[in-house]
């Protein structure tokens, strides 16, 4: 049973890039028009029109030229309620200026515009409905579900998957920001779609954390039972074990996020151990360090120049093996008492790639009320908002053939 393998027609030879979409199942017939930005790690080679064939999609539209102007591509991939629009917020503040959905659009929408970054939601990319899961028996987690070859195309005009009424609603309009981020559920799933990304994160949420995280937001703050949120996490389970965290071993940075080590047993999830996993041989990506590049290194910075209470602080670094590549990792287990003491740590960690001296410190301090400020998942997620900042202007610079220091945002 095919249940979702879209298929796309072309309607209208004056407008070349405008189709119809509708799925097998015939859920869903919507206008779209397409771009398709081809990344740095692909052939830039024939950009400017053409028909394409593939995956069953038949499509006359442009292709982006390999221009300046076209978008780096970042993919952000995560278990739902694992912190992705908490990242979302730190990464778009590293750029400047607040994200807000598009003006006088859909108040549902699930897509956030700045001046220089748009992020989109792939749940937009359901292909079925709250009704249409429940009436095929499958999750929002099944490849299924998601309508890979729309999202392969970023459509400029995409659909909005409205988590209040579980419908499709009509699409809205999207324009190609400087910095195009795509997260969700799947975006390293399709290998036409992980292609297009020119850096990709995995937010790595061990089950306890999960957990307890879940509990913290579905019960205390949606009013759902703890035999509910269980029941989610149980039934999620399988197809987030096939389809979703498989992913992680595509990303160029993996944010895990353990219970602690510093107190023995703990379950309860408040206190963590994060690890920044970042992989070695990226273009336009070195990887940070604690004190020395490539040795190994463990470090509890607590006494005079770093306040710590029970259970203490525990950093560590090294270099490692992640699904057989090499990578390095940052680690930090416990949390911080003053979050203005981070720039004691900030100043023992190297390739920052900040643009003055305490702009980590700086950041946590700006976003302190958000989740894990006081940890190493906001102090992570600050270092990847910094390193995305910087890829992006390597990325402009080369394209425009200047030095990276003329790219500067
Ligand atoms: N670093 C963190 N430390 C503690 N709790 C966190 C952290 N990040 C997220 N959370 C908890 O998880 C909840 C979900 O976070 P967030 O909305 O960022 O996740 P999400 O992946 O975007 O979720 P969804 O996909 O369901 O919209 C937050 O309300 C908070 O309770
Ligand atoms: O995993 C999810 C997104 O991260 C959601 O469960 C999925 O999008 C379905 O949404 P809803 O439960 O609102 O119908």
């Amino acid at each position: 049973m095919a249940i979702c393998s879209a298929h796309t027609t072309t309607t209208s030879l004056h407008s070349p890039c405008t189709t119809t979409v509708s799925n097998a199942a015939g859920f869903r017939q919507r206008q779209v028009i397409f771009f398709t930005s081809s990344s740095n790690r692909r052939s830039c080679g024939g950009g400017g029109g053409g028909r394409r064939h593939h995956g069953g999609a038949r499509t006359s539209c442009f292709q982006v030229s390999c221009s300046v102007d076209k978008p780096v591509v970042i993919g952000l991939a995560a278990d739902s309620g694992c912190g992705k629009s908490t990242f979302m917020r730190r990464l778009t503040s590293v750029f400047g200026g607040a994200a807000v959905p598009p003006k006088g659009g859909n108040p549902d929408s699930n897509t956030l515009i700045s001046d220089t970054t748009t992020v989109i939601c792939l749940d937009d990319y359901h292909s079925l409905d709250r009704n249409g899961r429940k009436e095929y028996g499958v999750t929002a987690l099944d490849p299924r579900a998601n309508n890979f070859d729309l999202m392969y195309e970023q459509a400029v005009e995409k659909p909005i998957y409205n988590h209040v009424t579980g419908l499709l609603d009509p699409p809205e309009l999207i324009t190609p920001p400087k910095i195009f981020v795509i997260e969700g559920l799947h975006p390293m799933f399709d290998q036409r779609v992980r292609d297009l990304l020119d850096f990709s994160i995995y937010l790595d949420i061990s089950d306890e954390v999960k957990f307890a995280w879940k509990i913290q937001r579905d019960m205390a703050e949606r009013g759902h039972s703890l035999e509910s949120i269980q029941a989610s996490i149980e039934a999620r389970k399988p197809d987030f074990d096939a389809y979703i965290d498989p992913q992680k071993q595509y990303a160029d940075a993996v944010i895990e996020v353990l219970p602690t080590q510093l107190i023995p047993g703990d379950n309860e999830g408040k206190v963590l151990r994060v690890k920044l996993i970042m992989k070695e041989g990226v273009k336009f990506f070195n990887p940070v360090y604690l004190f020395d590049e490539g040795s190994s290194i463990s470090w509890v910075p607590c006494g005079r120049k770093l306040t710590c209470s029970y259970p203490g602080i525990k950093f560590a670094y090294g270099p490692d093996t992640y699904f057989g590549k090499e990578v390095s990792v940052l680690e930090m287990d416990g949390q911080f008492d003053k979050l203005d003491e981070l720039i004691y740590v900030e100043s023992h960690l190297s390739n920052l790639s900040t643009k003055f001296y305490g702009e980590v410190t700086q950041q946590m301090l700006k976003h302190a009320d958000f989740p894990g400020s006081n940890n190493g998942t906001g102090l992570f997620q600050t270092i990847i908002g910094l390193k995305i900042r910087d890829l992006y202007e390597q990325i402009v610079a080369e394209r425009a053939g200047v030095p990276a220091e003329a790219a500067k945002v």
